[in-house]
């Protein structure tokens, strides 16, 4: 191998390009991040390179591009590489890049030609990305041309996880940690996307016994239900890995921080804030509730924002994990410090004698927090105990905070913040509230909420029954091995979708409804219908 590279060694060097690593470079410098090793295959290269070349090239600046072009680290030229293969490499073929001030960040390959980049034999394809594994193969212009071997010389954890998930993503650097584990940010290594992983020790015994928290039929259910949940303000699950002792699950990526930072920030949000991001957090438990789930941990810190604007997508998290941990250990999470706690919870004692008002309660301690700053019942309030607190549904009231605070937003919070969970406001009331009629903040939400559902290929629909029942003649399969399905409801609109993961396809759909303006490119709003979030019956 090292012999093999000498010619382009000196071309490179003549051309001050870049610099090949001289013989004796140590095998692990700390600013090198990988090291590229030209390929045993000779038919790519021209002549055999001389015994004086290391055959190898250390990567230190955070960029290296190979092609035609001058400018490039490595210029492919014709006395360097055999004449057939030369006129099929681009001016600019491919950039390797890694972001050396992020720690545990991947290497990242970018197809930029036509003839193509190859990782393994399998071609990127121009325009794309993916990450780079330690011993991938490179080629370019056809699978055979391997020209390089990339050896990856940071560290990283990719051994810290079971195998199937280190074949998939990159485990890059932590996000944060919960009461449940650690959340890593990983890095899907063909489609180069970024997600979250959430790191779930399981609790396995429950009172002395096992719990089913090791039935895989069971786990499999959980994991099905949350996989098929779908809302603009949900966070999406991607996968979920289940081992003996420790859950993992990929989860859609927040770029925004938590909730409760912007609230800190801020010292509070305003009315208008307030009401854009509580307009979004109804909606997604509303949608949790229509699934028959209750997230009972709702708290700023499980509300996510999409991006770092002030008007951003929210996306709630954290539901369903009492499912993966027990609920005994579920339930003593929470009730270590039930600040969001409904009073009903406090008093079924363990047991699980309340319904999905609690998220309603929990949305009204948020909705509190949100508008003034400072929480609503708190063991710092030493005339009574948090549980009595609570219990009593006395949360404390400072004049200062509250005078600046809207009568009808008063009132909302004490609907919410309402001890008996059967007079509490319910969902679609609070949506109805007077202080919530506020049009500007809806249409902002409902645009926000449609671009995020077009950008998942869910086309809009302007039809109002809630299940549809696909037929064969509906359904035709596109190029790519895709399945699209067209739902004719009542022969009024289609809804198209396609479904690559679904097999088989689903014959019933359920669809929820937002109502939506469709946009027009030059930005005119031309109509409005109905635009949907849908899952598998
Ligand atoms: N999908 C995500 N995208 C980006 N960051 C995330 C995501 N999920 C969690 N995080 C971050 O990881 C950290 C830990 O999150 P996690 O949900 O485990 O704990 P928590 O909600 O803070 O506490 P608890 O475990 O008690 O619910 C938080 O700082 C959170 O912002």
């Amino acid at each position: 191998m090292a012999e093999e590279c000498s010619q382009a060694t000196q071309t490179q060097t003549q051309n001050s390009q870049v610099e090949w690593s001289q013989h004796n470079t140590p095998t692990i410098i700390p600013n090198i991040w990988g090291r590229i090793y030209a390929t045993k295959g000779r038919h790519c290269w021209k002549e055999v390179p001389s015994s004086e070349s290391p055959g190898y090239y250390d990567l230190i600046k955070p960029e290296f591009t190979l092609g035609r072009a001058l400018n490039c680290s490595f210029v492919m030229k014709k006395d360097i590489i055999k004449d057939d293969i030369i006129k099929n490499v681009s001016k600019l073929h491919f950039v390797l890049k890694r972001d050396t001030s992020e720690p545990l960040s991947p290497a990242i390959i970018t197809d930029l030609s036509y003839n193509g980049t190859y990782v393994n034999n399998v071609k990127i394809g121009k325009g794309n990305s993916r990450v780079l594994d330690d011993n991938d193969e490179i080629a370019i212009t056809h699978p055979v041309v391997k020209i390089f071997v990339f050896k990856d010389l940071l560290k990283n954890e990719q051994d810290k996880v079971p195998k199937e998930i280190s074949q998939k993503y990159y485990i890059s650097r932590t996000l944060g940690q919960g009461a449940c584990g650690l959340v890593k940010l990983v890095v899907d290594k063909t489609k180069c996307v970024q997600y979250a992983m959430k790191i779930i020790k399981k609790s396995r015994l429950t009172n002395g016994h096992m719990n089913n928290l090791n039935d895989p039929a069971k786990i499999m259910n959980e994991i099905n239900i949350m996989k098929a949940l779908r809302h603009p303000c949900i966070i999406s699950t991607e996968e979920v890995y289940d081992s003996p002792d420790t859950v993992y699950i990929i989860l859609e990526l927040m770029q925004g921080g938590e909730l409760f930072e912007r609230i800190t920030k801020h010292g509070h949000l305003t009315e208008r804030l307030t009401r854009f991001m509580l307009r979004q957090m109804v909606l997604a438990v509303r949608y949790l509730h229509s699934k028959g789930i209750t997230h009972r941990d709702l708290k700023p810190e499980n509300v996510l924002l999409e991006g770092k604007e002030e008007e951003t997508l929210v996306k709630i998290t954290d539901f369903g994990l009492s499912k993966f941990v027990g609920e005994d250990s579920f339930m003593k999470t929470m009730c270590g410090t039930p600040l969001y706690l409904a009073p009903e919870v406090l008093r079924a004692n363990g047991t699980r004698c309340y319904g999905p008002e609690v998220d309603v309660w929990s949305l009204g301690v948020i909705f509190f927090i949100c508008l003034v700053g400072y929480l609503p019942f708190s063991a710092d309030y030493k005339e009574l105990s948090l549980r009595d607190q609570i219990l009593s549904g006395r949360f404390r009231f400072s004049q200062a905070h509250w005078r600046g605070v809207s009568p009808a937003a008063r009132q909302l919070m004490k609907r919410m913040l309402t001890v008996q969970a059967a007079r509490r406001i319910t969902l679609d009331q609070i949506l109805q509230h007077p202080w919530m009629q506020d049009a500007e903040v809806t249409a902002r939400v409902e645009e926000l909420l449609c671009r995020n559902i077009q950008s998942r290929n869910v086309m809009e629909l302007t039809i109002s029954s809630t299940t549809f029942t696909s037929s064969e003649e509906d359904t035709s399969s596109n190029t790519d091995n895709t399945t699209v399905i067209a739902v004719v409801a009542k022969g009024k609109r289609a809804l198209s979708d396609s479904y690559s993961s679904c097999e088989p396809i689903p014959k019933k759909l359920r669809v929820d409804m937002f109502p939506m303006v469709v946009r027009e490119p030059d930005g005119e709003d031309t109509s409005s219908g109905h635009s949907a979030a849908y899952s598998v019956e």
